[in-house]
C-alpha cells in the first residue's frame, strides 16, 4: 500500500493506431454505441434505476427485458439470462441439472472453465478425444461410444454432454449438429459452449439440437467484461430458471422471485449488460458477414504458409478466424536472440501489432476476427518481413 498513485492512472499502453491480434479479444471489441453507454452505464448498479419486478432481466428502461427475449430469438432458443461469463452459465446448467456423482462427457478440447464447472459440481468427467497433431479434431461420433460405455459402468447414462463449438488452441469448428443428433437419440442433454462463436457467426440453437447454449459476452458480442449468456428451450427453463424456496427460520422471510442458478436476479447490472444491448444490433447484422471473416483468415494463413516452416495446425481449409500457427524456425532464431521468445512480441510491437502471447515463437495464437483487408495483409507482411530479416526464406 506504499504506491497508491499508480492505480489512479491505470493504462493499457496500447491505442487504437496498434493492430491487435489477441486470440481472445478480437469480438469483444466494443462498437462505438458501445462506448457510450460503457460511459453513461459506468456506475455500480445503473440498470438498477427502474427495477421493479426484482430482477435485472425483467428492467424494462433500459430494455434488458427485449433484450433477453431478442437475444433468445437470435440465438432460435426459447429464454435466456446474462451471467457472469461463459463460465458462470456452464457452471449453473450442471448445477441445475446434474446431480453430484454424475457423469458429463466432454471434448478433450475443453476450456477449463468447462472442466472446472463440472468439478465445482461434483461431477465425475469422460472425455471424447480428439485425432492429435496436426489437426486435432474432435472425434464426434465418439460422443456415442462414450455414452455407452459411461452408461456400462455406471448403469445409467452421462447427465450432460458438453461440446466446444469452436476450441481456443487451434479455432477449429465442431460438427455440434452431429453432436446434438447423437444426444437426441441417446436423451443425454446438451451443452453448446459458443464463447467463440456466438455473437461472431452464425448459431442456430434448435437447428444444432442444443438444450443449453452458453456464449461469452466479452469474448465474441462486443461486450465489457465480465457478461456470459445462458439460452436454453421451453423445456428446461423452469428446472433451470428454478426461483428460490429458502425461507429464513426466524424472520420467515422468502425470496419467490430470485433465481438459484443467477445468484438471485443475474450478477450483471451495469457496463456489462448495457454495453451488450448497445452492440447487439451490430452483432446482428456482423454474423451475416461470417463468411467474409472466414476469407480473409484463409487469406492470412496462404500469406503466412509462404514463410518456410510455419503452418496452421488444426482442421484445413480454416472455418474460423482464430487459428494457431507452427513457426519452428521462429524458435530457432528466439534462441539465439537476447530478448529469447520475446523477440516475436517485440518485432511486432515495433511494427505496432500487439496481442501475441509474449514468450511464444514456437507456435502462436492470432485471431483476425474484424480487421480490414488492408489490416490483415499489414500483419501478414509483418510476418513476412521479420521472417526475410532473419534469414528464413519466404515464398514471393
Ligand atoms: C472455449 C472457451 N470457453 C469459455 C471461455 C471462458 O469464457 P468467459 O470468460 O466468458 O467465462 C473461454 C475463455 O477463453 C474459452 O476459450
Amino acid at each position: 500500500m506504499d504506491d497508491l498513485k499508480k492505480y489512479k492512472n491505470v493504462t493499457r499502453g496500447v491505442s487504437d493506431t496498434y493492430v491487435n491480434v489477441h486470440p481472445i479479444q478480437r469480438g469483444g471489441v466494443l462498437t462505438a454505441e458501445a462506448r457510450k453507454a460503457l460511459l453513461e452505464f459506468g456506475d455500480g448498479y445503473s440498470v438498477c434505476d427502474y427495477c421493479f419486478e426484482a430482477r435485472v432481466d425483467l428492467v424494462d428502461n433500459p430494455p434488458v427485458h427485449d433484450l433477453t427475449s431478442d437475444v433468445a430469438e437470435f440465438l432460435n432458443m426459447d429464454d435466456v439470462r446474462f451471467t457472469a461469463g461463459c463460465r458462470h452459465a456452464k457452471w449453473a446448467a450442471m448445477h441445475m441439472v446434474c446431480e453430484p456423482g454424475d457423469t458429463v462427457v466432454l471434448d478433450a478440447l475443453a476450456h477449463y472453465t468447462s472442466y472446472l464447472a463440472a468439478e465445482a459440481n461434483r461431477l465425475n468427467i469422460v472425455e471424447v478425444p480428439h485425432n492429435g497433431y496436426p489437426m486435432f479434431e474432435i472425434d464426434v461420433d465418439g460422443y456415442a461410444r462414450k455414452f455407452e460405455e459411461v452408461e456400462q459402468k455406471t448403469g445409467k447414462l452421462p447427465s450432460m454432454a458438453v461440446l466446444t463449438h469452436v476450441d481456443y488452441r487451434y479455432g477449429n469448428v465442431a460438427d455440434a449438429e452431429k453432436v446434438g443428433r447423437i444426444c437426441k437419440e441417446y436423451g443425454v442433454p446438451f451443452l453448446l459452449n459458443t464463447a467463440y462463436s456466438s455473437g461472431i457467426m452464425p448459431v442456430d440453437g434448435k437447428k444444432l439440437h442444443v438444450d443449453f447454449l452458453c456464449g461469452s459476452g466479452h469474448k465474441s458480442w462486443a461486450a465489457s467484461a465480465p457478461i456470459g449468456i445462458l439460452a436454453t428451450t421451453y423445456e428446461w427453463t423452469s428446472k433451470l430458471f428454478n426461483k428460490s424456496t429458502v425461507r429464513g427460520d426466524w424472520s420467515g422471510r422468502g425470496f419467490t422471485k430470485k433465481e438459484v442458478a443467477l445468484f438471485g436476479c443475474s450478477p450483471v447490472f451495469g457496463a456489462p449488460v448495457a454495453t451488450l444491448m448497445a452492440s447487439f444490433p451490430s452483432v446482428v447484422e456482423r454474423v451475416k458477414h461470417w463468411d467474409d471473416e472466414v476469407k480473409k483468415a484463409q487469406y492470412f494463413v496462404k500469406e503466412l504458409e509462404k514463410i518456410e516452416g510455419f503452418h496452421q495446425m488444426g482442421t484445413k481449409p480454416k472455418q474460423h478466424t482464430l487459428m494457431n500457427i507452427e513457426s519452428l524456425p521462429l524458435h530457432e532464431i528466439a534462441e539465439k536472440d537476447k530478448r529469447r521468445g520475446y523477440f516475436l512480441y517485440h518485432e511486432l510491437k515495433k511494427r505496432k501489432i500487439v496481442g501475441l502471447h509474449p514468450g511464444m515463437s514456437k507456435n502462436f495464437k492470432i485471431n483476425t476476427y474484424g480487421l480490414r483487408q488492408e489490416q490483415v495483409e499489414y500483419v501478414a507482411k509483418a510476418f513476412r518481413d521479420i521472417a526475410k530479416e532473419n534469414g528464413i526464406r519466404v515464398e514471393d
